[in-house]
């Protein structure tokens, strides 16, 4: 089910790069007046519905990320999994923006390196393609449709990742609801190196989207 989405400034004609662009600053423009309170809730919900389903999945590695203030956070999750005896993968930019993992030890082992930079575990630095091992991958996003395709930061550093992945993953997008576009009603900006997503995870509930193939 999709629900109710925000509205969005059109787009129509811009060539996908400027959509995605305009699309990006309000996004952000909207998740930086959710407060202090809804997302400390979305929080707790993302942990249970996360856990939820992953217990029931039975994932034994999962890729997920560290998220920064103004994205779902992942925090109870990987807790949750990582007492759960689950092996998370985080993404490990280091020095640079490198394309690494390095295996979740506990939310005191995070650190931000520098200001607005996701937190990132001490390592060891394992190498992009360990993604492979993952049987589930939670991925940051803007907003995603339901014909599986997924705004991001726009740096490129998933999509060039999640060609790594085994060919029977399952790939979901971490969004808010009202992130998730029915897309009959509205399609986000595609370029050829988007990665499709197989769902999305929302504080609310899990979404399949049943068009998007394996
Ligand atoms: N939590 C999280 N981790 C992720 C991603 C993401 O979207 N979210 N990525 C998805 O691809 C990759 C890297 N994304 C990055 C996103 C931002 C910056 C960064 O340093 N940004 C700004 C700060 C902007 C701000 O204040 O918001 C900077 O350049 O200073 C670096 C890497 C891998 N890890
Ligand atoms: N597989 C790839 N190989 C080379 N360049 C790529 C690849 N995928 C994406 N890029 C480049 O990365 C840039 C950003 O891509 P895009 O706007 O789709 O990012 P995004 O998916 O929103 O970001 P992210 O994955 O970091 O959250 C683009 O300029 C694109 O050319």
């Amino acid at each position: 089910m999709v629900g109710a989405h925000q509205d969005l400034p059109p787009t129509d004609g811009m060539e996908p790069e400027d959509a995605k662009s305009t699309l990006r600053t309000a996004l952000r423009e909207a998740r930086s007046h959710r407060s202090a309170r809804r997302r400390a809730e979305a929080q707790d919900a993302l942990g249970v519905i996360g856990s939820h389903l992953i217990k029931q999945r039975g994932d034994e590695v999962v890729a997920l990320y560290a998220a920064r203030p103004s994205e779902p956070s992942t925090a109870d999750l990987m807790d949750r999994l990582s007492r759960a005896g689950v092996e998370v993968l985080l993404p490990l930019l280091g020095a640079g923006l490198a394309r690494q993992w390095a295996t979740f030890k506990g939310l005191d082992d995070l650190v931000e390196r520098a200001p607005g930079r996701p937190p990132e575990p001490s390592g060891p630095a394992l190498d992009m393609t360990e993604v492979s091992r993952a049987s589930l991958i939670l991925v940051p996003a803007l907003a995603v449709d339901s014909a599986g395709c997924r705004l991001g930061q726009g740096g490129g550093w998933y999509d060039r990742v999640l060609t790594h992945v085994r060919p029977d993953a399952t790939i979901l997008a971490v969004v808010f609801q009202d992130e998730v576009f029915d897309d009959v009603e509205f399609t986000l900006p595609r370029e050829p190196h988007d990665q499709l997503v197989h769902g999305a995870i929302t504080p609310q509930e899990v979404i399949t989207f049943t068009s998007v193939r394996k």
